[in-house]
């Protein structure tokens, strides 16, 4: 057989793949400002089983970059991958629950079954069941987890309980690739962290992978397999955690742990709150010295061009 006919094994594809992607807001004119918001040539690839922290300061991107992996606008196939198909074009990935986005807005996107609307007079128990084809014990374990009372009336909860209801709503199907942008931030100490350590469990056990944006770091020491710190729409910084600090390893920190060498999470806790803590003070620094540079020396004005092809290139000239 010529060597060229030799079948190999594929190696185990990236559950998530981006590739130089570029992307601005296609109503965003740029003529207006200098600072026009773009993700810019980005690139990350998180294996089976990733737990991706995305971190970085206020409006650099976390949000845009995890609607567009969750497909929500347009980009060259290429550009976006989940489970090896473009995110946008692959309308399956969502509707099958593999790609499962759980953002702000959804609160309002998902707070419903059916046409029963999410504040009305009905039980929790009418949502949650509401969901077709979903594994019982699944469902079972979520509601035991999330500490769900299926009595609740969802219209006399607080926040934080309908929040619970919402995040079961999300997980009751099996994703592959869970998309989070600050889901937790509702929820008590105790529920946070329990919902962290199943996060860990379905990647560890299921293969899954899941990103997660959020500011609020208690938890994350042993939890996060990597990281994506953004600026200004630019990976700044990504890849496994341990390469920013060897102690950040998870495997690392469970051994530690077993050892009894980890004394109180709060030690921990720093660790990692201190490395991008001091990235988002030298990124301050920095911003402030380019706004003042351009307060003394304003750029000229650019004017925009037409782009009939969407938003990927949007092209400029002055
Ligand atoms: N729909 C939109 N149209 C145009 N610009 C937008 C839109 N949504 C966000 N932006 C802009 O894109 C940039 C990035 O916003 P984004 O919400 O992705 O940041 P973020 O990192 O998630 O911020 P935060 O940490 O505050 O949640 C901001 O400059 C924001 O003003």
């Amino acid at each position: 057989m010529a060597s060229a006919d030799v079948v190999q094994p594929p190696s185990e594809p990236n559950n998530v793949s981006v590739n130089n992607l570029t992307f601005s807001y296609p109503q965003y004119n740029a003529s207006e400002s200098s600072l026009a918001f773009e993700i810019a040539d980005f690139s990350l690839n998180l294996p089976p089983g990733s737990r991706c922290l995305l971190s970085g300061a206020n409006g650099t991107g976390k949000t845009t970059l995890l609607q567009v992996l969750a497909g929500k606008y347009m980009v060259p196939r290429s550009d976006v991958l989940v489970l090896g198909r473009p995110a946008f074009h692959d309308v399956a990935l969502t509707n099958s629950g593999e790609l499962s986005y759980l953002g702000t807005a959804w609160r309002r996107e998902v707070g419903c079954a059916g046409s029963v609307a999410l504040g009305a007079d009905i039980p929790a128990r009418t949502m949650i069941y509401g969901v077709p084809d979903v594994d019982p014990e699944r469902r079972n374990r979520l509601v035991e987890m999330l500490d769900i009372d299926l009595d609740w009336s969802m219209m006399k909860l607080s926040d934080g309980q309908r929040r619970r209801v919402q995040i079961c709503l999300g997980l009751l199907r099996p994703y592959k690739v869970l998309l989070l942008d600050e889901v937790t931030v509702d929820l008590d100490v105790v529920g946070r962290l329990d919902l962290l350590e199943f996060f860990k469990y379905e990647c560890e056990t299921r293969g899954a992978t899941v990103v997660y944006a959020t500011h609020i770091f208690d938890g994350l020491e042993g939890w996060a397999t990597h990281l994506a710190y953004l600026e200004n729409g630019k990976l700044k910084r990504g890849g496994r955690i341990e390469q920013f600090a060897p102690s950040l390893d998870p495997k690392l920190y469970e051994n530690q742990k077993r050892d009894g060498l980890i004394e109180g999470d709060m030690q921990n806790k720093t660790r990692l709150l201190e490395l991008v803590e001091v990235w988002l003070k030298e990124e301050h620094g920095d911003r402030k010295k380019r706004e003042e540079e351009e307060r003394l020396n304003p750029a000229p004005k650019k004017k925009e061009v037409k782009n009939p092809f969407g938003n990927r290139h949007m092209a400029y000239y002055r």
